[in-house]
């Protein structure tokens, strides 16, 4: 069966090494690279790998926006510039907020009906902006709208295991939820699978780390950029989730990642509710042959987890109406 997927900032940091794992998978027949510069290298190199995926390149001119995104099936948005130290993930707006802007208009204009994976920063304002645009070109389904936080997943999973060396830290599941920030990434620690115990201590320098886990890099690459090779593995992870449950109809697919929770209908005024009315929000989702099939609750979490919840919902309200007021203004 065929089945594309497009890249859109494939000649970036992330964009290489994700189009290259995407390369890998045997389910894509169809790659397809977008970018402003230097993609035709990359579709170059990566065509010469014997697995089935056939690879274009595709710069602006000649429609090439409009020629990589039709019939996509699935579309992942790495497109935009990366924090360097001393910047937080909002300082990113102002540049990235019109490029994902544009590719959204893009691709509700040539693929309504893709998928949409969403990882430039800031997500908690990315994702509103192509939930608006969708809206705005009557073509919206919050069902495949979906912010990528998979890192924070793989994060937290890796550094569990860090302290607590006997566990494997492929099998370990931690729900993260809220945002894609600092204090709006939530670790529910309390709900970690397979269960463990975490001290007041252990649980905070956890928690710390798993929300500025982001910074490490950046401070470590030191003016060069921010993850992107643990980035494309989680984007790889998330759209191979994506695939499984879309394409091949697997049951029981959940990853936690940024959506509208109107996209969940039967939960979504509970859902809503139990954040203080914000509309979307992190929470871990089970993908069905339609994307968001459920979202499950936030479930019972302990006091310290209710505190940091409170703080991320207050943050993640300016991120969410920044994106709204954005795409308004630009009408
Ligand atoms: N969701 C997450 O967990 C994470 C998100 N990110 C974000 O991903 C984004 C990309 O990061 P990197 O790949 O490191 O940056 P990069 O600068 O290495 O690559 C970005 C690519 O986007 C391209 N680009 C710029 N404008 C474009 C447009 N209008 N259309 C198509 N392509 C365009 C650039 O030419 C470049 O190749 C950043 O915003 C970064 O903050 C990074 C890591 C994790
Ligand atoms: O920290 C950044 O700017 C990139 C990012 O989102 C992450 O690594 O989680």
């Amino acid at each position: 069966m065929p089945y594309k997927v497009t890249v859109c900032g494939a000649a970036g940091g992330i964009g290489q090494p994700l189009s290259l794992l995407l390369k890998l998978n045997t389910d894509i027949t169809d790659l397809a690279l977008y970018d402003i510069v230097n993609v035709p290298g990359v579709a170059a190199d990566l065509s010469h790998i014997n697995t089935p995926a056939k690879v274009t390149a595709f710069l602006p001119d000649n429609h090439g926006l409009k020629n990589a995104l039709a019939d996509a099936q699935l579309v992942i948005i790495p497109a935009g510039v990366p924090r360097k130290p001393g910047m937080t993930r909002d300082d990113l707006f102002k540049i990235n907020a019109g490029i994902i802007r544009d590719l959204a208009t893009a691709a509700a204009t040539y693929c309504p009906n893709a998928f949409m994976l969403i990882i430039s920063n800031p997500v908690n304002s990315t994702v509103p902006i192509v939930a608006e645009v969708f809206k705005s070109k009557g073509v919206y389904n919050p069902k495949r709208i979906f912010g990528v936080t998979t890192l924070d997943v793989v994060r937290s999973s890796r550094f569990v295991s860090d302290i607590k060396n006997w566990i494997d830290p492929v099998a370990v599941r931690i729900p993260i939820v809220g945002g894609h920030s600092g204090p709006t990434i939530v670790p529910l620690l309390s709900q970690i699978e397979p269960a463990q115990d975490f001290t007041r201590e252990e649980a905070e320098a956890l928690t710390k780390r798993i929300q500025y886990g982001g910074d490490e890099v950046v401070q470590a690459k030191n003016g060069a950029g921010s993850a992107t090779l643990s980035m494309a593995h989680a984007g790889a992870r998330f759209a191979q989730a994506v695939i499984a449950a879309t394409l091949r109809g697997e049951k029981g697919v959940v990853e936690p990642t940024f959506v509208a929770l109107e996209a969940d209908s039967a939960n979504a005024a509970a859902l809503q509710a139990s954040v203080d009315g914000l509309d979307h929000f992190a929470l871990p989702v089970e993908l069905g042959p339609h994307g968001v099939e459920r979202i499950h609750p936030i479930g019972s979490i302990n006091a310290f987890e209710k505190e940091l919840l409170a703080i991320a919902i207050q943050d993640l309200k300016g991120n969410i109406q920044k994106g709204v007021d954005f795409v308004a203004a630009s009408k």
